[in-house]
This record gives structure tokens, C-alpha cells and sequence, in this order.
């Protein structure tokens, strides 16, 4: 994941640009975005904007609607800024696999994904709060897996790192039983489609949505779609 692209952030004209603000508490997006060069500040939303899987959603919906939920949550938090928030999972064979819950969740992904080819959507959303508007895309990359040995899944299973990624395993980690089909995106993979990011940011005056930016009420209590 050499040379990640970076793009200036939207200036709407005269305009100081906002600061940039990663709605996100996971340390790989962090990563991908200090790689690439942007500087920003963390505000990771709230636990409830999270809301799981849900019922008749595909993946790229699920990770729209989540992506949107979370800049959403930030957005009505802070005062002045352009948050960017984003959501990824797997998909299987009809299956959508988000973070394990734990070792016995993992395994029963692997063995889901192993030998299989098999997709990762990035849901991404930017929020202006000072202009009111947003641009949202997803992100589709996909992976083959091997077929896994009894040993390498033992020996991932057991270095838990696994842990707080969808799907199970960690793209980053340079596991040889996983690669990229094509040319798609990678950062995709780790939670943030950096080669799109940047095209949003480039594109986001002529492409965002006007919208009323909500406020913590509003987002408390329109918290009904995953029922
Ligand atoms: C598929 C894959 C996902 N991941 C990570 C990216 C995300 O951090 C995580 C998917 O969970 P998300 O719910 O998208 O993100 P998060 O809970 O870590 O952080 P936040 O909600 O605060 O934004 O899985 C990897 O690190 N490597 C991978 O190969």
C-alpha cells in the first residue's frame, strides 16, 4: 500500500477549509490517513451508532447506512469540521461477517472464507457541518482465500489478530493465504478506500447533498432501522 493519494480538503471558494475528522475509533484508518499525509483529529461516534446487521440488507447497504450513521453521531457533536466516517465488512456466500465476537466467532468465519473468493465493502461518508452537506460512496474489493491448513488457522486463531477486524483476518498483516483479486482497492480492505477518498474530497463541492445537520435527539431517536 505504497504512495496512498491525498487530496486537498474542500475550500467552498474563499473559504478557510475545514478540519478533517475521523469519526473512528480504529487505529488501521488512523494509519491510512497519517500514510497518506492528511492531518486531522479522532472523535470515534458513539457505541449506538453501530447498530448490527439487518435483516434483507445487503453488505453495501449495511455499510452505507453504518458509514452515514456514524458521521451523523459526530457531526451533531461538534461545532466546525468535516468528518469522515466509514464502516467495513465481509461478504460470503450471502454472508456478512463484521468483527468476530470472539475466538469461537472467528474460527467459524474462517472456515466460512477459507478457499473462497469473497468480498470487503468500505462504506464511507463526509460530512461538511459548517456548509451542511455530504458526499457517501462503498467500496468493493475482492479477496481469495486458500484453502486453510489445520495449522494456519490455529497459529492466526492464536495470535489474536484477528481481533477487532471483519471477516476475521487482517489483510495488513501479510498473510500469504490472502490476497487481492485485480486492481482493487487495498486500503479498501484495512477500512478506508483511499484512492476514493480522495476523489471525494476533490469532487465534494459540485457532489454533496445539502442536509440539515441533526441533532443528538434526532439520532437517538431514529435509532429503529435495525429492529
Ligand atoms: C477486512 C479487514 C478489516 N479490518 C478492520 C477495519 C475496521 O477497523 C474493522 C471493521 O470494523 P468497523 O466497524 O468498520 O470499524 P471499527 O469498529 O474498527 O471502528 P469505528 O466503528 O470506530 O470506525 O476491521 C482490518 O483491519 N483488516 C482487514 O483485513
Amino acid at each position: 500500500m505504497n504512495g496512498l493519494p491525498r487530496a486537498d480538503l474542500p475550500g467552498f471558494q474563499s473559504d478557510q477549509p475545514e478540519r478533517l475528522i475521523l469519526a473512528s475509533g480504529s487505529p488501521r484508518r488512523a494509519q491510512l490517513l497519517t500514510a497518506a499525509g492528511y492531518e486531522f483529529t479522532i472523535q470515534p461516534a458513539s457505541d449506538g451508532a453501530e447498530c448490527g446487521i439487518c435483516s434483507r440488507e445487503t453488505a453495501p447497504e449495511m455499510v452505507a447506512r453504518l458509514a452515514y450513521r456514524k458521521a451523523a453521531d459526530v457531526i451533531a457533536r461538534v461545532e466546525d469540521g468535516l468528518v469522515l466516517a466509514a464502516d467495513t465488512v465481509a461478504s460470503c456466500v450471502g454472508q456478512i461477517l463484521g468483527k468476530p465476537s470472539d475466538r469461537d466467532h472467528a474460527e467459524e468465519m474462517l472456515r466460512l472464507l477459507s478457499g473462497r473468493d469473497h468480498d470487503v465493502y468500505t462504506g464511507v461518508c463526509l460530512w461538511s457541518r459548517r456548509h451542511e452537506c455530504f458526499v457517501a460512496d462503498v467500496v468493493r474489493t475482492r479477496l481469495r482465500m486458500s484453502v486453510l491448513t489445520e495449522e494456519q488457522l490455529t497459529e492466526h486463531l492464536d495470535s489474536l489478530r484477528w481481533d477487532g477486524k471483519a471477516g476475521a483476518f487482517g489483510y495488513q498483516d501479510g498473510n500469504d493465504w490472502l490476497e487481492v483479486v485485480g486492481d482493487d482497492s487495498e486500503s479498501n480492505v484495512v477500512g478506508l478506500p483511499m484512492e476514493r477518498l480522495a476523489e471525494l474530497l476533490e469532487n465534494f463541492e459540485q457532489n454533496a447533498e445539502k442536509i440539515e445537520t441533526p441533532t443528538i435527539d434526532s439520532i437517538e431517536s431514529t435509532d429503529s432501522s435495525c429492529s
